[in-house]
């Protein structure tokens, strides 16, 4: 395989006596988005600050683009790497033009893609305003505008949709998408749990500082081992029928005369699922609920919690 866009091995990383990373191991392929998801203090800024240099790691071994990022090469490198920081703050009194053509000078990209960028980011009607006039939503997107200048091979987010609008999120995540499709490999930290569901290919969870679950969302929902939801939704009291057919076997619950939830282990989903299919009209509707991201999340972090006491 390919050498990842990101390796971190075994990286650690102690301010005095806080351990705000510990033993992380990660590997990021080029086009993989990947959610890095934690509670405030988890160590997601950390990590983002040892992937562009801002900060040595206390052990371990990091590579960036095939660099050390605190390397003459990792700095070089640095050029490929798009950042938005968590806390964006512009010039208020600069327009949005004017911004991202104070950042491409730093950055060294030239001007040339600044146009693109503003219609990328819809920010064509608000782009000669100063950046005091924006709303939250277009500081962000200039935010992000800022950190595709130079087309970056990586894209590194630290909580890039706090505070937005779930209009202003979804068009954020389209972009995001977009890039992706391009080749682009995106990381982004975020503790909105749900939105990334449906928008990344993994999820590295992080806890007080470890890595406590990686891998597709898939993956990740069956170690965990919770249950799926079956809603199952049947011919007016006819829901004795479901409930004698799983009562010992699967937990239940009945809901009213006509559903009944079965929580059924991952293991156990597709055979109660055909024996559900197999009771016939009286069964008129069954749905399927895996569990979210933030059952998952509580899982995984809570599991930490137990390991570590
Ligand atoms: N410069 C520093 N000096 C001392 N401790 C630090 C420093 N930077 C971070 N920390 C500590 O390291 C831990 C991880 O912080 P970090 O900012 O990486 O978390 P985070 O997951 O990004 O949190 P948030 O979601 O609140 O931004 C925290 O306990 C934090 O207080």
């Amino acid at each position: 395989m390919n050498e990842p866009v990101i390796r971190l091995d075994r990286i650690a990383k102690r301010y005095r006596r806080v351990r705000a990373v510990e033993d992380v191991s990660l590997s990021i392929h080029r086009g993989e988005c990947v959610a890095l998801v934690g509670h405030n203090g988890a160590g997601k800024t950390t990590l983002f600050k040892l992937m562009l240099g801002l900060a040595a790691p206390t052990a371990g071994d990091i590579s960036v683009l095939g660099a050390r990022p605190q390397s003459g090469d990792g700095a070089r490198k640095r050029g490929a790497v798009g950042f938005l920081p968590e806390n964006v703050a512009f010039d208020p009194g600069m327009t949005g033009r004017e911004t991202l053509s104070f950042y491409a000078a730093l950055r060294g990209c030239g001007t040339a893609g600044i146009d693109g960028l503003i219609r990328r980011v819809g920010l064509e009607d608000a782009a000669d305003r100063r950046v005091r006039t924006y709303s939250k939503g277009m500081r962000q997107r200039l935010g992000l505008a800022q950190a595709l200048l130079g087309a970056p091979e990586l894209l590194l987010l630290d909580e890039p949709t706090t505070g937005l609008d779930p209009i202003v999120r979804a068009t954020f995540y389209d972009i995001v998408a977009e890039l992706q499709g391009q080749g682009v490999t995106v990381l982004i930290s975020s503790h909105v749990l749900s939105e990334l569901e449906a928008r990344t290919d993994r999820i590295v969870i992080l806890h007080h500082g470890h890595v406590a679950a990686d891998g597709p969302l898939d993956f990740i929902r069956r170690e965990a081992g919770i249950p799926t939801l079956l809603r199952i939704r049947t011919r007016p009291c006819r829901t004795g029928e479901v409930v004698s057919a799983f009562d010992g076997r699967v937990d239940w619950e009945r809901v009213d005369e006509r559903t009944v939830l079965l929580f059924c282990p991952p293991m156990e989903k597709m055979a109660a699922l055909r024996r559900v299919a197999g009771m016939g009209d009286i069964v008129e509707d069954i749905e399927t609920i895996p569990p979210g991201l933030e059952q998952l999340y509580r899982h995984y972090t809570g599991k930490t919690v137990e390991e570590r006491a």
